[in-house]
């Protein structure tokens, strides 16, 4: 708990790396340990019609630095396998989740322009085939900015493709070359010029800062080139340094140095200065849209709706209507792509691990990922899951949330808790104590006599 407003200021801002909106099971594994008792499993029967769809693409031409997402770098990819692979799968999942309508579908890896387009418009007729999908559903391909892919831009539109998340990454030459990116600045702005004239409006950049020996000033100088040509969405993710990259032992053996927590905090608010004189609003804690350019897809995750992860390493969040089950289950399919593909052939899908979600879970869930928003989360979804104990019954009457709201970091209404534009940059200090609120309030209903939504985790994958 902080007793100012300063103090707060003076803590190290962590951003929550990007793969936290799937949800590490660090809070949740505390909690269930003990929480657990003897009464056995009840997960939390809460269930929906509809979903999104993301597909995982693992395979990259080159290692970059920093990054330990699942890919792997293979000479030669078995196109047409992977395709069957892909539409067995999404088929599969599709028709165990018993979801009738899919809102958007994201393509992301590894480096999905590496795939055929014929491969994605053939995994969205799947999905048609198997649910609703609007005809102005988005549909999105992340992509890396080189020549090569470019030249595939117009054919992916075709296949179904509406809107673009390019990996520019940084505008500096020296920067690209540290992060082991196989592009130029000049391929990144051939791919956003010839995006922005296939995709008008619905055009993405990534950026990483936080980059060895990056200064204020020469981040700011990048964000101008950025906004300069960009169109109107940023997502801009703090460098995370992953045990077991190049980066990470370069930095571990002093060969690089990765800015110091006040200067990282001094380029987050750089950014968000910067982005909010150019008309941009931040509507998450590494995303910035304008004219109306949120992500539909990546909100949904954050809102906390359902999604069905098809592909190697995949995560995702649904119940198994089509099974008739209705509690949700948290999802990861097989890492390794020829396990992944043998083991779809055999089996029609590749799930490695189910975990059926208490409602502690999924309530633990709800927060971290609502407060990352700059909506908060709506006490109506909270509800949904809480059965019927509002936020503010909660977070109400706990002492370090009201310190928060003391500090300025969070705001507390009857239909929303939501994280102030400070309370963002340090969420990584004020979510454990969310976090154990939920856990005192749910262990009190338990030892009341409620024993709805204990943990479990079965661990199966048939
Ligand atoms: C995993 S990549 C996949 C897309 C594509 N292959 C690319 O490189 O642009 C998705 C995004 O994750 C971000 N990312 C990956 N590793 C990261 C790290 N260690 N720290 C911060 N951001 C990272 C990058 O900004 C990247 O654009
Ligand atoms: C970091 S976000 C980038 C979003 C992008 N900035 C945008 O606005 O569209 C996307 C990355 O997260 C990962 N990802 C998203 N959904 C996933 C899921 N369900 N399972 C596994 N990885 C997922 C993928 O590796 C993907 O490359
Ligand atoms: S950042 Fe993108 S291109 Fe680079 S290794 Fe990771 S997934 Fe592949």
């Amino acid at each position: 708990m902080f007793s100012s407003k300063e103090n707060v200021l003076l803590l190290s801002i962590r951003l929550y790396r990007i793969r936290n909106f799937f949800i590490s099971r660090r809070f949740s594994s505390q909690i269930s340990e003990r929480s657990q008792t003897s009464s056995g499993p009840a997960p939390c029967n809460i269930t929906a019609d509809d979903a999104v769809v993301y597909v995982h693409w693992p395979y990259c031409k080159k290692r970059c630095t920093y990054c330990n997402f699942n890919k792997y770098i293979s000479a030669s990819v078995d196109h047409a396998r992977m395709r069957r692979c892909l539409v067995q799968e999404t088929a599969t999942l599709l028709q165990q989740s018993g979801v009738r309508r899919v809102n958007s579908v994201f393509f992301g890896g590894g480096t999905p322009s590496l795939a055929l387009p014929h491969t994605m418009a053939v995994v969205l007729e799947t999905i048609s085939q198997h649910a609703l999908l609007p005809a102005d559903a988005e549909v999105t391909l992340e992509a890396n900015p080189s020549s090569t892919e470019t030249d595939k831009l117009r054919e992916f539109k075709t296949a179904g493709i509406n809107r673009l998340s390019l990996g520019i990454q940084a505008f500096s030459p020296p920067d690209l070359h540290l992060l082991g990116r196989d592009h130029s600045v000049e391929d990144s702005l051939r791919a956003l010029q010839e995006g922005r004239t296939l995709f008008p409006g619905r055009v993405s950049i990534d950026l990483i800062f936080g980059r060895p020996g990056q200064t204020v000033e020469a981040w700011r100088g990048e964000l101008q080139q950025a906004l300069s040509v960009c169109d109107d969405h940023v997502s801009l993710y703090q460098l995370t340094l992953e045990r077991g990259t190049a980066l990470f032992r370069q930095v571990e053996k002093k060969q690089q140095t990765v800015p110091d927590p006040d200067t990282m905090a001094d380029l987050y608010a750089c950014a968000r200065e910067t982005l909010q004189n150019a008309g941009f609003q931040q509507y998450e804690v590494s995303n910035f849209a304008r004219n109306g350019a949120e992500s539909s897809h990546n909100l949904s995750y954050w809102r906390g709706k359902q999604y069905i992860g098809v592909g190697p390493g995949a995560h995702g969040r649904f119940a198994c209507k089509g099974l008739g089950r209705t509690d949700r289950e948290a999802r990861i399919q097989t890492l390794e792509p020829q396990q992944w593909m043998g083991r779809v052939e055999r089996l029609g899908h590749a799930t490695a691990k189910r975990t059926s979600l208490s409602q502690l879970d999924i309530l633990e869930e709800i927060l971290m990922l609502g407060l990352r928003t700059t909506e908060g989360l709506a006490n109506e979804r909270w509800v949904r899951f809480s059965g019927g104990t509002s936020l503010h019954d909660i977070f109400g009457t706990s002492v370090a949330a009201q310190g928060f709201v003391n500090a300025g970091l969070l705001e507390l209404s009857h239909s929303v808790l939501r994280a102030t534009h400070t309370g963002l940059a340090v969420l990584d200090s004020i979510i454990p104590d969310l976090l154990l609120a939920t856990q005192d309030w749910y262990r009190h209903r338990c030892d009341d006599g409620d024993k709805t939504g204990l943990h479990y985790t079965s661990g199966r994958a048939e």
